[in-house]
């Protein structure tokens, strides 16, 4: 199965199969690149607007020469502003990693982090715990 069919699954088991209007206005623009900032009611989509790009672009990277160099370091950082909206994006992060073995992580003490409060980044980050050296 390929890359976006498997994505496509991993949708569906989340109910998903057509994007919402801020999907929609702002997926295109990330997978050209381009920096966004999106600001929209609560529960319009915007989690996926940037999950589901990042995925798509990993999992394009894990197909090319490139993944081998960087396979086992942190590639993705999303910064939340609440460990509750954390855990919330790192798992729906999970489910569309998962036919991928992409790993999605929160940060714990001493342990290196993708999904995390701003706050628990600069901590990790001055005790050197983090390295963001790939993203
Ligand atoms: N295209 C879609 N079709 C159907 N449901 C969707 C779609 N995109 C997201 N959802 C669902 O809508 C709900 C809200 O989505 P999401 O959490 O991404 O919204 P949000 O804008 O990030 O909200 P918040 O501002 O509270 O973080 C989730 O249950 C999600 O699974």
């Amino acid at each position: 199965m390929s890359g976006f069919s498997l994505l496509v699954e991993a949708l569906e088991h989340l109910d998903i199969t057509h994007p919402t209007t801020v999907q929609l206005q702002t997926i295109p623009k990330v997978m050209k690149g381009h920096n966004i900032l999106c600001a929209a009611e609560t529960g319009s989509g915007k989690t996926l607007s940037y999950l589901l790009p990042v995925v798509h672009r990993l999992q394009a990277e894990k197909d090319s020469e490139m993944y081998g160099e960087g396979a086992h370091k942190i590639s993705t950082l999303v910064l939340v502003p609440s460990r509750e909206l954390a855990e919330q994006v790192a798992a729906v992060s999970r489910t569309l990693c998962a036919p991928f073995g992409f790993l999605t992580r929160t940060i714990q003490p001493f342990d290196p982090t993708v999904i995390q409060t701003s706050t628990g980044i600069i901590l990790y980050s001055h005790r050197r715990r983090l390295c963001l050296y790939h993203l």
